[in-house]
């Protein structure tokens, strides 16, 4: 996994090095990492020709501008002619030692972008940015055209206007072909807006590492963490020591899901399905998965070699979807196992259950439950366990998904999986991790009750794995690479045209055969 880190600690980190008066260094090597870059960009669209390319830099007042107006002056001493436009307030007052090097280096302020510009900077924000921010309307006043849409446009550290925390954007901003950023990789470059607006990030090294250690984490996953938490079998393995996963899901009003999530759990080449339905209560499952998966073992009730149990997808509103859960989750305490409740049953559970569900909570537990709200579901959980208000349940809505995600964690003593086109993942104790968003083609009904299946995997795989008591931090880890897993799926299945949920478990399958 890699760790990112919020704006506001990267600045927190700054801090006593600028107190230190190190905050030149600091810029100089910001500054030359994203000459460098920009360089980079040059070769493969400037025809490969950096000498005599033209760049020009968007500059700020703050030290985002004066950062871009340094790395103008090390592209101009490589032959690259430079020219930067003041589009927020004067930085011959704010920056004047970067405004000196950049003439020196034969630089010069102009007021428009000209006809041929190889690569635009961004540098008017960087972390300082705070409320809303139009680029539009900041190029308007000026009367400075928008890059034309073919222009590279590099950002420096972050899109202008980007919060560096939760990647929100109150207004407009260039969207980047890349960004530079410098000391760590910010939340805001990989969620919502920030995600959207900042193209390819690349983190330059500062010196901040030392600093940054006190710091909070944001992990998020990369393709070695899927091959870690779904390995190939063990010479010596059996069935059971493989992990046995249990799904309650399906009804009769929607059996679906239970073929979408047994489909997804086989793919991942798990010990044994365990598909819990009782033919006298729901009748139609037990022929539906059989006859797509003949080697599904369908019980009234789960075996006792079950490892771990997904509870909820396609569950209706009927006494007995509520009797299964019951029997699910009693099961789940009962033998302390990991549970992953989706869709339906996170409407059925209540109080009562979270109190025997939470780690450490009356039943003394210390297996995890996993909570795997999409945003709808999330808005109720939040009303009922939080006390929050209705929140508009809409993919990039103005909420701080990955805060919202911690406030339900903690109140409910459960890890949250919340969904949309980023995902961001809370422990109870307030470790958290992100996954942006990979392919807006899981944007289809079906895809969660996949998911919720290879989470289930995931974790029945660390406990059957794992000697000693699987820690917190092993959990996000397991949950992470599962969403990674998913989202790489439907990358895959893409390939073959648009994708429904019913594509993902063969393109599981794939996606694990290339990880070897
Ligand atoms: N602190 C340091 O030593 C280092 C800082 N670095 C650079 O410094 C940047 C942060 O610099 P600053 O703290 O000066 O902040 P910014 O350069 O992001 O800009 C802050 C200025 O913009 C104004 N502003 C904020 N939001 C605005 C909005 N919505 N509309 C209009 N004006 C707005 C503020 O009032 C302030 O004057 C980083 O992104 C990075 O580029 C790097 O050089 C590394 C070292
Ligand atoms: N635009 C998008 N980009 C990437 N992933 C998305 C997007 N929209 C939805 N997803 C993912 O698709 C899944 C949908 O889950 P969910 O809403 O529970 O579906 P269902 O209940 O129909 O199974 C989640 O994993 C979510 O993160």
């Amino acid at each position: 996994m890699k760790k990112l880190y919020f704006g506001t600690s990267v600045r927190k980190a700054e801090a006593p090095l600028i107190a230190s008066g190190a905050s030149a260094l600091l810029m100089r090597r910001a500054a030359w990492g994203l000459a460098h870059h920009v360089l980079a960009y040059l070769s493969e669209t400037a025809h490969g020709a950096v000498y005599g390319s033209r760049v020009v830099g968007l500059i700020g007042k703050g030290k985002n501008g004066a950062d871009t107006l340094w790395a103008l002056s090390m592209l101009a001493e490589r032959g690259v002619s430079v020219e930067a436009i003041a589009v927020l307030g004067n930085p011959e007052q704010n920056a004047q030692d970067a405004v000196s090097a950049f003439h020196r280096a034969g630089g010069r302020f102009v007021t428009a972008l000209g006809q041929r510009t190889d690569v635009v900077i961004d540098g008017v924000l960087g972390t300082g940015a705070s409320g809303p921010f139009s680029m539009s309307a900041v190029l308007a006043q000026r009367g400075i055209d928008r890059p034309r849409p073919e222009t590279t446009v590099i950002a420096c550290d972050i899109p202008s206007g980007i919060n560096a925390d939760t990647g929100q954007l109150d207004g407009d901003t260039l969207t980047a072909t890349a960004t530079v950023t410098f000391g760590a990789t910010k939340t805001g470059l990989l969620l919502s807006a920030g995600h959207q607006h900042a193209g390819r990030v690349h983190t330059v090294d500062i010196g901040l590492q030392e600093h940054l250690s006190s710091q909070p984490t944001v992990w998020c996953p990369d393709p070695h963490d899927v091959t870690t938490c779904f390995p190939p079998p063990r010479a010596t393995d059996y069935k059971y020591s493989r992990g046995v996963v249990g799904i309650i899901a399906g009804s009769e009003a929607y059996p679906g899901p239970s073929l979408l999530c047994s489909r997804a759990v086989a793919s991942c080449g798990i010990g044994m399905v365990n598909l819990i339905a009782d033919p006298e209560t729901v009748p139609s499952l037990r022929p539906l998965v059989l006859g797509d998966r003949p080697e599904t073992v369908v019980t009234a009730a789960p075996v006792p070699q079950v490892t771990s149990l997904v509870i909820g997808p396609g569950l209706d509103d009927t006494s007995t979807s509520r009797q299964r859960l019951d029997e699910g989750l009693d099961h789940a305490v009962e033998h302390d196992l990991p549970v992953v409740i989706d869709a339906t049953g996170l409407d059925l559970v209540d109080q009562g259950w979270l109190d025997r569900l939470r780690l450490g909570g009356t039943s003394s537990r210390t297996a995890p439950t996993v909570l795997t709200p999409h945003l709808g579901e999330m808005s109720r959980l939040s009303q009922r366990f939080v006390g929050t208000e209705a929140v508009p349940a809409t993919i990039g809505g103005d909420k701080d998904a990955l805060a919202w995600a911690t406030a339900l964690a903690q109140a409910t003593g459960c890890y949250v999986v919340l969904k949309s086109a980023d995902t961001v993942v809370a422990t109870p104790s307030g470790q958290r991790g992100l996954h942006p968003a990979q392919s807006a083609d899981l944007a289809t009904a079906g895809t969660g009750d996949t998911l919720a299946g290879l989470i289930a995997v995931s974790l029945a795989t660390a406990w059957t794995r794992t000697n000693s008591p699987v820690t917190e931090h092993q959990v996000l880890h397991h949950v992470l690479a599962a969403i990674h897993l998913h989202g790489a799926a439907a990358v895959s299945a893409r390939h073959a045209g648009p994708v429904s949920a019913s594509d993902l478990a063969p393109a599981v399958r794939a996606v694990l055969a290339s990880r070897g």
